[in-house]
């Protein structure tokens, strides 16, 4: 069945390690991995490329393109897009199919660009092998066609006087162009903006998914080989105007991460990215979005707020931002003594100048005199009792066991990204609840490859891949894929208190009573453990308010709900 060489084009990518090494078959289309167990085809989700000649409208071997018109929306993109560079290439490889009588012969096939302004995208055509074979461990029963946009893709033109700065000047938008905007070696290259966006949340497993879909064949993630650490794009949080969204784009988001070489791109189809911050931007950045990536899809992991509040915290105790104050200072009142702080992830500088910092912080938000030797570093990881410490502080600013705690402006982020049902609302005036899939982390603890799966056929409808062959259960009982380098790696924080745990559900009950708007009650309570007076039977609110005010914020950029002046973004999560 896969005959030729001259047909295949293979692939590396997959493990870093490059364990896996894909063929992709250019006679049948499908994508096959030559070290499992003999020549395994693994993707069965066949491209109709029996009738697939490798035709274009317009040239071959890529060494003509042709500008496509855009055709609606997506002003901010156009002005570049139509100047300086030029919309999909013909190459097959970027290219679908469309077959019946669209300006072709009746019944004709004939290949068109992939992407024809941003705003169409035709389904690619696909046979399922398996149709009936939800069942089937090896094929998607659901993709005919895909239900997948393509996404947007350029091939800068390989003008040697096209450098990116030359064309945002050229273009006038403003002042943002980037130091690194002036490189000429990207012309030629195939970029692509992300078909779907891994939203959040942080702490709620994202890295994990995101290495996951890294591995399919079919899906390229932002940063790629390209960028080290979580590669998170930050792309749209830190876009502050519809101006700059265009240059930042270019410059900061495709140019470092989406694109494809020339290696890659016959294979990868789709391009993703995460940044798990981005659920809780504000709505003109959601609105921004929405305008750049009509039709991306969006996929949001949702971790008990407890959890992840708790693994945020020792997140930051991790990265040297958990700051005590002394108890025995007897010059600072009271509600300062012993109080545990998580600082913002833009403190910088030595040890001195942190603490200063530190100090700076206290002085400013509790209205304090502390010196520098009142407060000290906490290491990592931070106890549990440190943790409640740090959570019932939050309590009308008090140390104070029966409090409720309250939202101050004070409050940390620990707490406040745990508020998931607002932020969810917020993505909803944008985007279509069908654009969004929400999962529960503990559920993909409970079975990794049912969420992957999930993900892949039922959400963006692509087919599956031999996940299974590669997974195995690491020693905190997730599954992951071998060799891939596991986040894990630093020393795992015992529980938190029942206490702590209870107090902080309860802080949460109101927000979780609304997110069974978006998932299954059934799913939340199964997995969350929610205090006995719980929100189902709508039982008494709790004592939460929110109050506006002024933070401690040297770092607001302006694109999230909650800039209270704690980390807002986490680049190396
Ligand atoms: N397979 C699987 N199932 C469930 N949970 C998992 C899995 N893999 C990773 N994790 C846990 O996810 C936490 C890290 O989440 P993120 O990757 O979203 O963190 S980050 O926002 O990118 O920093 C982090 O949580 P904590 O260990 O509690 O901090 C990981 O342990």
């Amino acid at each position: 069945m896969h005959k030729s060489s001259t047909t295949a084009t293979v692939v590396r990518t997959m493990m870093r390690k490059k364990r896996w090494t894909w063929v992709w078959c250019g006679w049948c289309g499908s994508a096959v991995c030559h070290r499992c167990a003999g020549l395994r085809t693994v993707l069965l989700a066949a491209v109709l490329i029996t009738t697939l000649p490798l035709r274009s409208t317009g040239s071959e071997g890529g060494s003509e393109r042709t500008t496509f018109e855009l055709v609606g929306g997506q002003a901010a993109l156009a002005a570049w897009t139509t100047s300086e560079v030029e919309m999909v290439p013909t190459d097959a490889s970027l290219c679908e199919m469309s077959s019946g009588n669209n300006g072709g012969g009746e019944g004709e096939t004939r290949m068109v660009p992939r992407y024809s302004g941003g705003i169409r995208i035709s389904p690619r055509p696909v046979v399922v092998v398996a149709p009936e074979a939800k069942a089937s461990p090896e094929a998607c029963g659901v993709p005919s066609p895909f239900k997948l946009d393509a996404g947007v893709c350029i091939r800068l033109a390989e003008s040697p006087s096209l450098e990116l700065r030359s064309s945002h000047t050229a273009t006038g938008h403003g002042s943002s162009s980037n130091s690194n905007t002036s490189n000429s070696s990207i012309s030629g290259e195939v970029m692509c903006l992300p078909s779907f966006l891994i939203i959040g949340v942080m702490k709620g497993g994202t890295a994990e998914v995101q290495s996951w879909l890294g591995q399919h064949p079919l899906l390229h993630r932002w940063g790629g080989a390209w960028i080290s650490g979580s590669g998170e794009a930050h792309y749209f949080d830190k876009v502050d105007s519809d101006a700059n969204l265009q240059a930042t784009w270019l410059s900061n988001y495709l140019r470092r991460g989406l694109a494809l070489n020339a290696t890659e791109s016959p294979a990868i189809t789709y391009t993703f990215e995460k940044t798990p911050s981005y659920v809780f931007m504000r709505e003109e950045a959601i609105a921004r979005v929405r305008r750049v990536l009509p039709s991306a899809k969006l996929i949001l992991l949702l971790r008990s707020p407890a959890a992840r509040a708790y693994s945020h915290f020792q997140h930051n105790c991790f990265k040297r931002r958990v700051w005590k104050v002394s108890n025995a200072s007897a010059h600072l009142p009271a509600h300062i003594r012993g109080r545990v702080i998580s600082m913002p992830s833009t403190l910088r500088g030595k040890n001195k100048r942190r603490r200063e910092s530190v100090v700076r912080f206290v002085n400013k938000a509790f209205q304090a005199h502390a010196e520098v030797g009142d407060v000290q570093l906490l290491h990592h990881p931070c106890s549990a009792r440190d943790f409640d410490v740090f959570v019932r502080m939050q309590a009308n600013g008090a140390v104070d066991e029966s409090a409720a705690i309250t939202m101050t402006p004070t409050n940390s982020m620990v707490l406040r990204r745990g508020l998931y049902a607002a932020a969810i609302r917020r993505w909803l005036q944008h985007f279509d609840r069908s654009q969004l899939l929400i999962l529960l982390t503990e559920a993909m603890q409970a079975d990794m490859l049912a969420t992957i799966d999930t993900i892949l056929c039922d959400f963006l409808g692509i087919p599956r891949a031999d996940y299974a062959t590669h997974a195995r259960t690491n020693e905190r009982g997730f599954t992951v894929l071998e060799e891939m380098q596991s986040k894990s790696g630093k020393p795992h924080y015992g529980p938190m208190l029942l206490s702590t745990h209870h107090s902080l559900l309860r802080f949460y009950e109101e927000d979780i009573r609304e997110l069974f708007a978006y998932v299954h009650a059934h799913d939340i309570l199964k997995y969350w453990e929610l205090p006995e007076r719980s929100a189902v039977d709508g039982g008494g609110g709790n004592e939460r308010k929110e109050e506006d005010g002024e933070g401690y914020n040297d770092d607001d950029e302006g694109n999230y709900d909650d800039d209270y002046g704690e980390e807002d973004d986490d680049d190396d999560a």
